[in-house]
């Protein structure tokens, strides 16, 4: 378990208060940090990565202390086993993007830089500086940066929040497949709450300093028809197919008999009614 505690008092917009938090996620979870502006998000992951001191805390990740005042231990950023990505990419400008991501790995020849490159399609794009690049590219860049270090804890402070809608949704694909892949215990921030329902384990919801934690809910009933959303990541027109990347579990599914949704386009989000025992049905775009 990752085990966080954590006691500062803060200056909210309404007053001096207390941020206090006490959670444990699961190694591997995928937790969604929400809360309105100004809750204490950002101050909570800056105390996971240790660049903020809380007046009284325990960060500790499995059976490593990285955080505990009351026995003076507080491991520096370098040696805590974590990467972040803000909403800036924050990527070296005068940098190409395979120097950026080398930079974050233990040495240029580490076999992880071409392999996350490869994972997130930019192995092409390797020479470019991040000024010629999308705001997509940049953050998938500054999130194989953030993996190149080979972290323990992966801390997403509103990373694709400045992206287009279908950006978003495509990144957090690609994000939740990385989480899975590297086996990350992730922490992330975000603003679209229906979002990160989609790929998070369970949430912290920040209010003024309070935490609460609440696990995701249940899926529906297996035995029920359920919908699912997911991104259209392929069209075979001629076999009259559509490839469809589901949320929820990260599957693929073929939807067959596509003929009513010929105005849909690859990148399009979807919503689909799955029963039981079957692959999908009536397809309804929206
Ligand atoms: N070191 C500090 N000492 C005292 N108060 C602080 C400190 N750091 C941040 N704050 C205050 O704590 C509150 C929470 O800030 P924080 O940046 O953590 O919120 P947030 O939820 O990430 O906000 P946003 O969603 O706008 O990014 C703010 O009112 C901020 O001014």
């Amino acid at each position: 378990m990752l085990h966080l505690q954590a006691r500062m008092n803060l200056l909210f917009a309404s007053g001096p208060a207390p941020l206090e938090v006490a959670v444990s996620l699961k190694i591997g979870s995928l937790t969604g940090l929400c809360g309105p502006s100004g809750s204490g998000k950002t101050t909570l992951l800056r105390i996971l990565a240790g660049l903020t001191m809380p007046e009284k805390g325990i960060v500790r990740v499995g059976e490593r202390t990285w955080l505990d005042t009351e026995h003076r231990i507080n491991l520096a950023t370098q040696q805590r086993k974590v990467g972040m990505v803000f909403q800036d990419a924050a990527l070296f400008p005068n940098m190409s993007v395979r120097q950026n991501v080398e930079f974050a790995a233990e040495n240029r020849r580490d076999p992880i830089v071409d392999e996350l490159l490869e994972r997130v399609g930019l192995t092409n794009l390797a020479d470019r500086k991040p000024a010629t690049l999308s705001g997509g590219q940049r953050q998938r860049v500054a999130l194989i940066r953030a993996l190149a270090r080979r972290p323990q804890v992966l801390l997403l402070d509103e990373p694709f929040s400045a992206l287009d809608r279908e950006t978003r949704d495509q990144l957090l694909i690609e994000l939740l497949r990385l989480h899975r892949q590297f086996g990350t215990t992730t922490v992330l921030v975000s603003h679209h709450q229906e979002e990160i329902q989609r790929v998070a384990d369970q949430f912290i919801e920040l209010k003024e300093g309070k935490a609460s934690f609440r696990e995701k809910k249940s899926e529906p009933d297996s035995a029920s028809r359920q919908q699912v959303s997911g991104l259209i990541t392929g069209i075979d027109v001629k076999a009259n197919r559509v490839q469809v990347q589901i949320w929820l579990n990260d599957a693929t599914i073929t939807v067959n008999r596509p003929h009513k949704a010929l105005k849909w386009q690859v990148g399009d989000t979807i919503t689909l009614d799955v029963e039981p025992a079957t692959t999908a049905e009536n397809p309804t775009g929206d």
